[in-house]
């Protein structure tokens, strides 16, 4: 019955199947929210080093965000041994990014499962792709994207010295992830200030002063 209802799918037009996936989407991720709310999505965007992950803890301890990481939501997939783990593991020691369908599929699963009404993805939509099957897919505009501005420099500095035994944080993997930052995310955040939806942070200053100007713009 199930192959059957799959086969009948791929004779549909692309739009209806499209519009049938959005539908299961949005009504698996407001059945399961809390109180019946509409979910509401900060997006976090920024290069790797700008200090994302580490305001996003501090987003969730002061406004009760849920965070959701994109990039440790597929390192989650490789370390669960799924069968897209290899290739998962391997496009992120290349510094590229994964087809949209595979961090789609775990972002909403995240969603549901948070429960909430309140998120703050944080690396995502690191591409035009991700952002144009999110918003096919789940169909929730973000409220507003935070961008974290920083420098190459900086951001490669900080990198070198994370020191969490990430496979992508050395110096020839870095250089790649800063390169497809400027190709493939930069354009996303062009889009949305073409929509007067981005708010910038210098995240160059040091980690509190961040904080502090975060603060502000989230009140
Ligand atoms: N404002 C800051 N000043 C100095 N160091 C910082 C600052 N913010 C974060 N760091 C440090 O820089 C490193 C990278 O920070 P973080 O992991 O938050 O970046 P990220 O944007 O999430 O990176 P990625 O995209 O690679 O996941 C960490 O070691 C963190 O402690
Ligand atoms: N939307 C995303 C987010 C992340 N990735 C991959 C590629 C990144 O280099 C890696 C690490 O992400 P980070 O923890 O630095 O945000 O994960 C992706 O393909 N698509
Ligand atoms: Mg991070």
């Amino acid at each position: 019955m199930r192959g059957g209802l799959v086969a009948s799918a791929r004779l549909l037009p692309r739009p209806l199947v499209r519009w049938f996936l959005q539908r299961r989407a949005q009504q698996d991720i407001n059945e399961n929210m809390s109180g019946g709310k509409k979910v509401k999505i900060i997006f976090v965007l920024g290069g790797p080093g700008s200090g994302k992950g580490t305001q996003c803890s501090n987003i969730v301890e002061h406004f009760g965000f849920i965070h959701l990481s994109a990039g440790e939501l597929l390192r989650a997939e490789i370390n669960s041994g799924s069968e897209n783990g290899t290739m998962i593991d391997t496009i992120i020691k290349e510094g590229k990014i994964v087809p949209s369908e595979i961090t789609i599929k775990l972002l909403q699963e995240a969603i549901i499962k948070g429960g909430n009404d309140k998120y703050i993805i944080d690396g995502f939509p690191r591409n035009e792709e991700n952002r144009v099957v999110f918003e096919s897919v789940i169909n929730i505009s973000p409220e507003f994207v935070l961008f974290f501005d920083c420098s190459e420099e900086e951001m490669e500095r900080r990198l070198l010295g994370r020191n969490q035994g990430r496979s992508d944080d050395n110096i020839e993997t870095i250089r790649k992830r800063l390169k497809v930052f400027v190709e493939s995310s930069l354009p996303v955040i062009e889009y949305y200030e073409s929509k007067g939806m981005v708010k910038k942070i210098d995240a160059t200053k040091p980690a509190p002063e961040v904080f502090e100007d975060i603060i502000f713009l989230l009140k």
